[in-house]
């Protein structure tokens, strides 16, 4: 079936949406997209993906398409729902903007309007997010619409509104987290006189095989202790992150990402 979608925002989190649309069904989308303030993004982002580029009145465009995604800034959000609302009729509006739940979409369009709340994390650049939704009443065409989304760029969980601001930290952010890990253990293994390159695809492959490990049914309680040899080597580094709170450390980490993921909403 062909499906029509204004993207608005032409942002990073778009760029891996629109990827993701166009490498599973290229042939049955067309993409509109505007970047209000930012024209030399928005030719960049169309001549990457070959979308329809919307200069001017991006509002005119809203009858022409059946899914709307709004990927630009959360603060931006407010202003574009207002924008939005005197056009909207039957179509779908998908928000990937952090602290956004479905009420503060709803609040600013028609009742009755179709909406879907997205938090996927940057993994959709290669197909591989954690996505989690929520959305309010939708049609079986605009659920088929979202799971499109959603499904070309990685895996998806419903969840309730809320557990998707408690949750924003977890999936949407932390793999900034990871990211940090993974450059304090290339830091840490200065020494070794590897190059950067070859220390970057020793750590991504460790974090990948873990990750895989993580996949299967072990918890990772059971991981740590089969790497943990008793009176071993990885027991004295282990001892180390429990000495310094590594789990405190953590948990205040998702706590200020969560207290700002909602400050945003605001
Ligand atoms: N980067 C990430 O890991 C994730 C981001 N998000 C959400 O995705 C949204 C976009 O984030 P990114 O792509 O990372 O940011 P970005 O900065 O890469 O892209 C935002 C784009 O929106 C454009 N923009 C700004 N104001 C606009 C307006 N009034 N109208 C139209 N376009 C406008 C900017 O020019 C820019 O191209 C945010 O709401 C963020 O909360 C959600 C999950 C993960
Ligand atoms: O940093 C942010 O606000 C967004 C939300 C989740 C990941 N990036």
């Amino acid at each position: 079936m062909k499906r029509t979608y204004l993207f608005i925002g032409a942002g990073r989190m778009a760029a891996a949406m629109v990827k993701g649309l166009k490498a599973s069904c290229d042939d049955q989308v067309t993409i509109y997209a505007a970047n209000s303030g930012n024209k030399e993004r928005l030719e960049i982002f169309c001549t990457a993906y070959q979308l329809f580029p919307v200069v001017e009145n991006w509002t005119d465009y809203i009858t022409k398409v059946d899914t709307i995604v709004l990927a630009m800034p959360p603060s931006q959000q407010q202003d574009i729902l207002q924008q939005l609302a005197p056009f909207v009729t039957t179509q779908l509006i998908i928000s990937v903007a952090a602290g956004k739940g479905l009420r503060e979409m709803q609040k600013y369009l028609p009742d009755q309007t179709a909406v879907a709340w997205v938090m996927p994390n940057t993994a959709a650049q290669i197909g591989q997010s954690m996505s989690l939704y929520t959305t309010s009443t939708i049609s079986e065409a605009q659920k088929s619409a979202l799971h499109v989304l959603l499904e070309s760029i990685g895996e998806a969980k419903e969840c309730s509104e809320e557990q998707i601001h408690t949750l924003t930290a977890i999936t949407g952010s932390a793999p900034a987290f990871v990211y940090e890990f993974a450059m304090s253990l290339m830091d840490a293994a200065g020494n070794a006189q590897l190059a950067e390159e070859e220390l970057q695809e020793l750590v991504a492959q460790m974090i990948y095989g873990a990750a895989m490990m993580l996949k299967s049914s072990s918890s990772p309680a059971e991981l740590r202790e089969a790497v943990t040899t008793p009176g071993g080597a990885t027991a004295a580094g282990l001892d180390v992150l429990y000495a310094k709170n590594f789990q405190k450390v953590i948990h205040e980490a998702i706590q200020a990402t969560s207290e700002r993921a909602r400050i945003l909403g605001n």
